[in-house]
């Protein structure tokens, strides 16, 4: 298909991403459980602005308008996550029926509307019942948990939803959780609890795959990891080195342990006594096949020597030039290279663009519109450099901007605003962005030539 950007393979799909707790609200509705992220948010502190989720984008009530919203945006596919709280409200045994008639309607109503649901099992809102019997992701008990859960849903749904992602990028909320304390459960801990949860999600990714795969027939499978290419800040041989440990800790220690079976040698050697307790067979179960691969990206990483992030000891730099509401740099190339790198070294299958957005303070003009042609520039630019690497043979299937409405950004609250429609948090009125009327025109069909 040929758009205003280029030409992109026949069956290429255009989407938009959310998350259950972003957006949805309801959260003492329909039979829902508590989880992490309520009580996070509700710790003093914890979130700018002492904002959380409890309603959000109200997204619980509104779905049927919200899909209506997706259609205006010519959207093949929307990628949403499950809130695993609403299915099973204490993370394990008696199933909620309201909670799987929720998504069952809101399913219905997406295939209706011609749109593909991609979902989401795991967006980092774990069952609160969980953390408290265990820590969480630190006991290794919890893989049979999330089989439970994945069963319970693929059994539903697996008739009409087809594209299953087991996890949304699993290094963010381990080591965000349990060592930066950025996110729910808050915790400040050591490295080695966070590679020790984030072995068990691996496990758990490995063992719920299967299990989709059981339950789904002709299912696509895959995980979603925010992986980005390192660039040495200077040529100080410090410099470089750092930058190679980001790669170590960012990327490899994700795809050579999910694509290969193994965690790098030497990052194994830099934790040491912090590696988690690896059983036999572990690696293997972790790494099974793929059909795609979810990239979530952003921006670059120029990366220097650091003091402060013991064993990696690496920290960012921040380079001059545009940036945006996160404080994160605008270089449109980083999709090209990310795809190169992950192309090169690995070679998936499939590669699906699962996130790529810019967080801005977007105004409603005193016309009634939200003139955000920042972000215009930012989805043109980076798509530019993806239809690139798709005619440079990289298999990229997909693309999903984060994100379809502003909605709750974790720890900053709903200050920074992502999304293609402007949502007014005190009213919920939806008003579609002037980038949302460019990404309709880039995702709709050409019109047949009669
Ligand atoms: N920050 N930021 C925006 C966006 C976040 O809102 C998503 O939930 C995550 O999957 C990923 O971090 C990216």
């Amino acid at each position: 298909m040929k758009n205003a950007i280029g030409e992109f393979p026949e069956g290429f799909l255009w989407g938009a991403a959310t998350a259950a707790y972003q957006i949805e609200g309801a959260v003492t509705e329909g039979g829902r459980g508590k989880n992490i992220w309520d009580t996070f948010t509700h710790t003093p502190g914890a979130i700018k602005n002492g904002e959380n989720g409890d309603i959000a984008c109200d997204h619980y009530h509104r779905w049927r308008e919200d899909i209506a919203l997706m259609q205006q945006l010519n959207l093949d596919a929307y990628r949403f996550s499950i809130a695993w709280s609403r299915i099973l409200p204490q993370g394990r045994g008696t199933v909620n029926q309201a909670g799987l008639d929720f998504y069952s309607r809101l399913i219905d109503g997406l295939l209706e509307a011609g749109i593909q649901p991609f979902v989401t099992l795991y967006h980092w809102d774990l069952p609160q019942a969980l953390q408290d019997e265990g820590k969480g992701w630190l006991r290794r008990g919890i893989v049979e948990d999330f089989v439970q859960y994945t069963d319970v849903v693929t059994r539903a749904f697996g008739d009409r939803v087809k594209h299953w992602t087991t996890f949304n990028e699993p290094g963010v909320f381990t080591w965000g959780g349990y060592v930066l304390g950025e996110d729910a459960p808050g915790w400040r801990m050591q490295p080695g609890a966070a590679l020790t949860a984030l072995h068990h999600v691996f496990l758990a990714h490995g063992a719920s795959a299967q299990v989709i795969r059981e339950n789904v027939p002709q299912s696509q499978v895959g995980i979603v990891l925010d992986i980005n290419v390192a660039e040495p800040a200077s040529e100080a041989p410090e410099d470089v080195a750092a930058a190679l440990r980001f790669d170590g800790m960012q990327n490899r220690w994700f795809l050579d342990a999910l694509l290969r079976g193994e965690y790098p040698a030497d990052m194994v050697a830099l934790f040491g006594e912090q590696m988690p307790r690896i059983e036999t067979g572990d690696m293997q179960r972790m790494a099974v096949p793929l059909d795609y691969l979810g990239i979530n990206i952003y921006r670059r990483s120029v990366i220097a020597h650091g003091d402060e992030l013991v064993p990696v000891n690496y920290c960012r730099v921040l380079p001059p030039g545009e940036h945006t509401l996160m404080g994160w740099e605008v270089y449109p190339k980083c999709i090209y290279d990310i795809l190169k790198y992950v192309n090169e070294r690995y070679g998936p299958p499939k590669i699906y663009i699962t996130e790529n957005g810019i967080a801005l303070p977007d105004e409603v003009s005193p016309d009634g519109h939200v003139h955000d042609e920042r972000r215009i520039a930012y989805l043109r630019d980076h798509l530019t450099y993806l239809q690139r690497a798709i005619a440079e043979g990289v298999p990229v299937r997909g693309y999903f901007v984060w994100t379809l409405m502003d909605n709750f950004e974790w720890a900053l609250g709903f200050e920074p605003r992502f999304g293609l429609i402007y949502v007014d948090h005190q009213t919920q009125q939806r008003i579609m962005k002037d980038s949302g009327y460019f990404y309709a025109d880039i995702a709709k069909k050409e019109t047949a030539v009669k």
